[in-house]
């Protein structure tokens, strides 16, 4: 089994460049079985959880060319010749579950085993289901698996009791080939939403409003191939922008977007630290005292989920007291374990943890629980005195390209053994 071996201490400094957005890459993969006609994919990242989704589509029958040295994918889905992606395929990753809106639009037909849950919560899709029924699928349940089907699917008024991005993305994905009009309201706004948009756009659908809470969406008979480069991925950006901050050090995020990282550029500037904008750049001087802040993690734009665990990793060597609310999923909180092995002093209440700053953190032996944690842990590894080791580190593998290389080349003391 992998591990990741930090050295704490060194400062980091240079510059670094993000790939693209691994959860804007899984749907727009499964978007392309929406046409007959080639889709082109430019520089996406080849992560653990892009080559699953990518397996999925080949166990449909759909034809890849995958040109690992450019990042690139010719994604063919001419031919879909099954309605059931594979459970060993579907379990490996909740994303894949982003394949039933296509599938169902392109085929009338699917059979696909329900997600479960995993370590960061339950993760029901029950508001998926709920639209694909309200555009007139018909959804059984049983033995572990969803079974829908339909004629065509008619356009309707949908209106999800949370924001979800998964279901706003599956909706969406469905509703492009229906007959009329869809209204999603109560949408989800994330930047991935409106790249997935956008990519459907130039494959010929008519959606408008993605980006805001109402999406509407007018049904077109057919979609063509299309080319596409992929947004850059706002919480790898967020993740390198804390290790500046984490180590003291100053470093340059490029590829970046900063209007989607502004929840996580607001929150560093009131910890203190300095943190300057560009057009796709962002640059990050950490050095001065950490200030406590409190954190309340919210759909986008808020503060990303997917940013907390990193945050708290910074909080704990805080000169004070922060609480950081977790809203979005009710089961995030298990990288408090391993960061209170390295020292750091926090208190679960309910949705919320208390993380009242320690001077210094110290190397040890910790474990990444899912991918983000695993992210927080060799975070807070870079500042400990001494040795960390970080096992199960294929969650971080899921979401993040080359971290140890890209840490590496801002002078960390880091090694994949
Ligand atoms: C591949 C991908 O893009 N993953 C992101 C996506 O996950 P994902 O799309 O799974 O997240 P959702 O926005 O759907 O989930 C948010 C909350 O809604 C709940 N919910 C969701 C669907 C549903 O049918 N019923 C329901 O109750 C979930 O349990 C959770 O508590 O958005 C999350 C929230 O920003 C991010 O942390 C994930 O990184
Ligand atoms: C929770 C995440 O991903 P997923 O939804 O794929 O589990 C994440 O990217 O932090």
């Amino acid at each position: 089994m992998s591990k990741i071996v930090i050295q704490g201490g060194n400062r980091l400094n240079g510059r670094i460049k993000i790939s693209a957005a691994k959860n804007s890459v899984l749907p727009i993969i499964a978007a392309s079985l929406l046409t007959s006609e080639e889709c082109v994919l430019e520089d996406i990242p080849f992560l653990e959880d892009v080559n699953v989704i990518l397996n999925v589509l080949e166990s449909l029958g759909v034809g890849l060319s995958i040109y690992n040295n450019k990042g690139k994918v010719r994604i063919n889905a001419g031919e879909i010749n099954s309605f059931e992606p594979s459970y060993d395929l579907v379990r490996k990753m909740r994303a894949s579950f982003l394949v039933m809106g296509p599938i169902l639009s392109r085929l009338g037909r699917i059979k696909i085993s329900l997600p479960g849950g995993c370590n960061i919560g339950s993760r029901p899709i029950d508001l998926h289901l709920k639209g694909f029924s309200q555009l007139g699928a018909e959804i059984n349940l049983g033995h572990g698996y969803v079974e829908a089907s339909c004629k065509r699917l008619k356009g309707a008024k949908v209106y999800l009791d949370f924001p979800s991005v998964g279901a706003t993305e599956n909706i969406l994905m469905a509703a492009v080939l229906a007959d009329g009009e869809t209204i999603i309201e109560n949408a989800a706004e994330e930047p991935e939403i409106v790249d997935l948009a956008s990519y459907l756009n130039k494959m010929g659908a008519q959606i408008s409003g993605a980006g805001t809470d109402t999406i509407k969406i007018q049904g077109v008979k057919e979609l063509k191939g299309t080319v596409h480069q992929v947004i850059p991925d706002r919480i790898e950006a967020g993740t390198y922008m804390v290790a500046a901050a984490i180590t003291g050090g100053e470093v340059i995020v490029e590829n970046v977007i900063p209007e989607h990282v502004r929840a996580v550029t607001a929150k560093l500037q009131e910890i203190g630290i300095h943190v300057k904008e560009e057009q796709n750049k962002i640059k990050v001087k950490g050095g001065g005292i950490i200030k406590p802040v409190d954190i309340k993690t919210m759909p986008y734009p808020g503060f990303p989920t997917d940013m907390q665990a990193q945050f708290m990793a910074l909080l704990s060597i805080a000169d004070g007291v922060s609480i950081i609310t977790e809203t979005v999923f009710e089961n995030r909180f298990m990288h408090v374990t391993e960061l209170k092995r390295m020292g750091a002093n926090i208190k679960i209440d309910g949705r919320s943890a208390v993380i009242e700053g320690v001077e210094k953190l110290s190397g040890a032996e910790v474990k990444a629980t899912d991918l983000r944690a695993g992210a927080a842990l060799v975070l807070a590894g870079l500042i400990s005195e001494g040795t960390t080791e970080v096992s199960e580190i294929y969650h971080i593998d899921r979401g993040y390209v080359d971290m140890v290389g890209k840490l590496q080349k801002l002078g960390a003391d880091i090694q994949r053994v």
